[in-house]
């Protein structure tokens, strides 16, 4: 290869100037990667990273809908198929005001190689609209949901691409999304997962990204023979991830310290309780609230517009949205003694934070390997639902920690380092070793 890997960012940076979370994304990879890439020309005279750079297909639509006022509104749509060379297309939809190509670009390569990792036969893609729906009505949201529908519904399937939920899409959401694609179809089929368990949903995939990402942190920390119980944990995010990542904690002993939302952070010098946890939930999942609005009662403390990386603790998990840990956020956390991070959103943490993180050898989970618990448990659906059966809790939790151990086996395996495991180059190479395999098999495609 005669460019550096600096050149070969930049160029990639020029052919599209306005995605700044999708570069960062693939300079996150390419770093890793870069120095086996060297040693082995092929991947390169082959086109490998430039087709994985490159989405097999882009989906760009306009969503028509009428709001409760009886005006119309438009909103933008997006399937963003990156890649399928080991299964059907599968990640989730977002919507959110800041969803714009890039960041669904940056959310679809993450996801090549997360569903890599899972041991699964699954393809990456993402996709969503810049549509908000805080403050919105029931009746908006579903008709929102069956126009977006009306033309996604064209590019999915149980066999080809398979959407899910993610940031702002959760079960009611999934529900109307699923109906208008049963209607539109006339069948009833996996071509979606994340779905009710009354309409062929799985049990625990609501649970399922939360638990993997404790059961990851766990098989981090047993590497140093330390264990969960009494660690002081700081979570960001107050949504799906972050409920059942505190949960799971709580289950363990661990001493929860924060959760956050939008508005600020949640501190519990003492951990939360149980009791703390369900009111949450409830103001989270029932009521739509605002930490800002919570009754700050039995030792919980709000911090207005703050996030919670000031606080003390062992082990930070970020589980709200990209970027929102810094290098001077990475550098609190290390003074303040915190000894493990795990990713539960997606690029939580930037790319200085990261750095930061792997000089200081702490334990630093990516969120790729971390958080694909979730996505796993879409691949039990979809199992589930071909074969017309339903399994257990137990079986689901077994084989969702089963996977799990297999993530950080692969990670142990391609990072081992002389003192310590480079978990981001061990997820970056185990996750492209089995998509450019699949790759080099089907030819120039
Ligand atoms: N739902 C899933 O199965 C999976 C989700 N993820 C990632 O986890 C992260 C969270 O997703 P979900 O919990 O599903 O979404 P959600 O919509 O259920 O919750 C998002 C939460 O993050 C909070 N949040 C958003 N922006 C924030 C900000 N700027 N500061 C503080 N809090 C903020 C929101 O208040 C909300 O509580 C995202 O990065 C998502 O891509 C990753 C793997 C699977
Ligand atoms: O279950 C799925 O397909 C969605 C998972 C997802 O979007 C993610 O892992 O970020």
């Amino acid at each position: 290869m005669s460019q550096t890997l600096s050149e070969y960012i930049k160029e990639m940076q020029q052919r599209d100037e306005d995605q700044p979370e999708f570069h960062q994304a693939v300079e996150e990879v390419l770093t890793s990667l870069w120095p086996m890439l060297e040693e082995n020309p092929e991947y390169f005279d082959n086109g490998i990273i430039d087709r994985l750079i490159e989405p097999e297909r882009t989906i760009i639509f306009r969503v028509p809908w009428v709001d409760d006022a009886g005006k119309v509104r438009v909103n933008r749509g997006y399937r963003v198929q990156m890649n399928s060379a080991i299964g059907p297309y599968k990640g989730g939809l977002r919507f959110h005001p800041s969803v714009d190509l890039g960041v669904l670009k940056f959310l679809a390569f993450e996801q090549v190689f997360k569903n890599a990792l899972t041991t699964l036969p699954l393809g990456g893609g993402k996709g969503g609209a810049d549509f908000d729906p805080k403050g919105r009505s029931n009746g908006e949201i579903m008709r929102f949901c069956q126009s977006f529908m009306t033309e996604l519904s064209r590019h999915i399937g149980e066999d080809l691409d398979v959407p899910a939920g993610d940031i702002g899409v959760g079960p009611r959401e999934i529900g109307y999304l699923y109906g208008q694609y049963r209607r539109l179809s006339n069948r009833n089929t996996s071509a979606l997962s994340g779905k009710g368990l009354s309409y062929g949903g799985s049990l625990l995939r609501t649970e399922a990204t939360g638990y993997g990402v404790v059961y990851f942190t766990q098989r981090m920390l047993n590497t140093r023979s330390i264990g969960i119980e009494g660690q002081r944990i700081a979570v960001s995010g107050a949504g799906n991830v972050a409920q059942h990542v505190v949960y799971k904690l709580l289950q363990l002993g661990g001493i929860v310290v924060s959760m956050s939302d939008s508005t600020g952070t949640l501190h519990s010098p003492d951990g939360l309780t149980d009791d703390q946890w369900q009111a949450i939930v409830e103001l989270k999942n029932s009521k739509g609230g605002s930490f800002k609005d919570l009754d700050q009662h039995n030792g919980l403390h709000f911090l207005e517009k703050q996030t919670p990386w000031h606080l003390e603790c062992d082990i930070a998990i970020p589980c709200a949205t990209q970027n929102e840990l810094n290098g001077d956020d990475a550098r609190t956390l290390l003074d303040n003694g915190c000894q493990c991070v795990t990713e539960g959103a997606n690029m939580p943490s930037t790319n200085e934070a990261v750095e930061a993180f792997q000089q200081a050898r702490i334990l630093f989970g990516p969120g790729k390997a971390a958080n694909a618990g979730g996505v796993a448990v879409s691949g039990l659906e979809m199992a589930q639902n071909a074969m017309h059966l339903h399994w257990n809790a137990k079986k689901i939790d077994e084989r969702l920690q089963e996977i799990m151990s297999c993530i950080h086996e692969s990670c142990v395996e391609y990072g081992k380092q002389q003192d310590h495991i480079d978990y981001v180059k061990g997820a970056n190479l185990a996750g492209f070793a089995k998509v450019a395999e699949a790759m080099l098999a089907q030819g120039v495609i």
